[in-house]
């Protein structure tokens, strides 16, 4: 049941367009998904499944599919070949349009739908920093990191506020996805309608306005900064946005590409300080297939007070040379070396993304691609690793139809003829897994805590 309070305020909101938007409840729900454009492309995925449907207008690499497939339960959603991911909630990264090669920061980033997005749009390149407040909502956030096969992202789990002090000016681009009263998933969540009050909603609008705040502080000038809610709330739309340009005199809104179904921000609710607002972005549930959200693309002037990038100091990292054991797993295993410098945390070995910044005094759960772990005298590669590399990358692999992938990934050993060592196992081509070799066994290292029946 809808609260009779939301009913009241969307009818004012809306006016004679209600109708149309109460009628949206009645229908059935739109499942879409992204592809990993770091996993093969869509050209490939379309040759191997049948459920893609149409494309998503604004997203690259976004597919609704069909009600009666499944894509949560097949071996590829293990592989990392696309991330299932509500249509709308496709537009912020979309918008964001990061370059490879630029720092991004996703400022509230789990369970990891637009950081996964954002790393597709880097191809690999740059400093993807994905951070989570909550720390078991950022244990998921590192999860789908590794589970995209993401090499490039520091995963961190601080307040903003702290952030803002260790990185000023420091980003090209920011994402706040910032958490909202979430009235545009009520047809998806009971959860969200529970939760649902008008205090709620000026709870999270402070909140908002205190997370904008930093996120500011963390732009470079020039910098572009995007700002989305699943939310139809205009104090935590228009209005937090309107407080912010009010406060913030170096920001401007940028004009974005409006897809059907995309209407301007509601310039016409409440204050006048919410003028120039039909440059955000509404995305109705009534008028698009996806559910409701708000996107606002902000730029930041050139010549803000601020100057320059600034780019702090640099994590240095330890060399091949100082990793003995990696190197010599390296030239066993695989075709092409990973170039770059590495950190240790303990026995576990990283390699660092290109511009990582100095470490020290931050919470990491990820400080780059993960690559393994230092046992007496010998390596053992990470799943993040299997998961980062293609099956043409190394030596050994072996790959396997749908149904044998399935009982790998609920942990069967594998029989297989061979030379003894690891292999990388992959599914029709998408990298699934470790598995060692010896005997005619196939020891099965997909992780423990990963296994499923599928
Ligand atoms: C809308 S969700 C993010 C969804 C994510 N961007 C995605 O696409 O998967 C908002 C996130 O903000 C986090 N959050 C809650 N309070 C916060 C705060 N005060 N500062 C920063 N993030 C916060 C929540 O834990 C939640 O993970």
């Amino acid at each position: 049941m809808l609260p009779e309070q939301f009913l009241n305020r969307m009818k004012n909101l809306l006016g004679e367009e209600y109708a149309d938007f109460l009628a949206s409840y009645d229908r059935p729900n739109f499942q879409s998904l992204r592809v990993n454009l770091l996993k093969g492309g869509e050209e490939d995925l379309t040759k191997k499944v049948n459920f893609l449907k149409d494309k998503v207008p604004w997203a690259e690499g976004g597919y609704y599919y069909g009600n009666e497939a499944r894509p949560g339960r097949h071996p590829f959603h293990e592989a990392g070949v696309y991330y299932i991911q509500e249509a709308s909630a496709m537009a912020p990264a979309a918008f964001l349009a990061p370059r490879p090669g630029e720092r991004v920061l996703d400022l509230c980033a789990a369970p990891g739908g637009k950081s996964t997005q954002l790393a597709g749009a880097m191809r690999g390149k740059g400093l993807l920093v994905c951070n989570e407040i909550h720390p078991q909502r950022a244990k998921i956030l590192s999860g789908n990191i590794e589970r995209m096969g993401i090499g490039n992202a520091l995963v961190i789990n601080h307040e903003p506020a702290y952030l803002a002090k260790r990185f000023p000016a420091y980003f090209d681009k920011i994402l706040v996805d910032a958490p909202c009263s979430g009235e545009g998933m009520f047809r998806k969540s009971q959860e969200a309608i529970a939760e649902w009050s008008p205090e709620n909603i000026e709870m999270c609008a402070q909140r908002q306005r205190d997370i904008l705040e930093s996120a500011a502080v963390m732009l470079r000038a020039g910098g572009r900064l995007v700002y989305s809610t699943c939310t139809f709330a205009p104090e935590e739309d228009e209005g937090t946005i309107s407080s912010f340009l009010k406060k913030h005199p170096e920001f401007y809104l940028e004009e974005v590409e409006k897809y059907p179904g995309m209407t301007g921000g509601m310039s016409s609710v409440q204050e006048t300080d919410r003028e120039g607002m039909d440059k955000t972005v509404r995305l109705w549930p009534y008028k698009l297939k996806g559910e409701g959200h708000f996107v606002a693309c902000l730029k930041k002037e050139d010549e803000a007070k601020d100057g320059a990038l600034e780019l702090g100091i640099e994590e240095k990292g330890i060399s091949l040379k100082e990793c003995k054991e990696w190197e010599v797993f390296q030239d066993q295993y695989l075709k092409v070396p990973l170039s770059g410098f590495y950190i240790k945390f303990g026995e576990q070995l990283y390699l660092l993304p290109e511009k990582m910044p100095l470490l020290a005094g931050l919470k990491v759960l990820r400080p780059g691609l993960h690559l393994g772990a230092f046992k007496k005298n010998r390596f053992e590669p990470a799943h993040g690793l299997a998961l980062f590399l293609k099956p043409k990358e190394v030596k050994n692999t072996l790959d396997l139809s749908l149904q044998e992938a399935s009982s790998y990934l609920s942990g069967q050993t594998l029989l297989k003829e061979g030379e003894k060592g690891w292999y990388l196992i992959s599914v029709e081509g998408y990298s699934l897994g470790w598995g060692k070799l010896s005997g005619g066994v196939m020891k099965n290292h997909y992780p423990k805590g990963l296994r499923l029946c599928l």
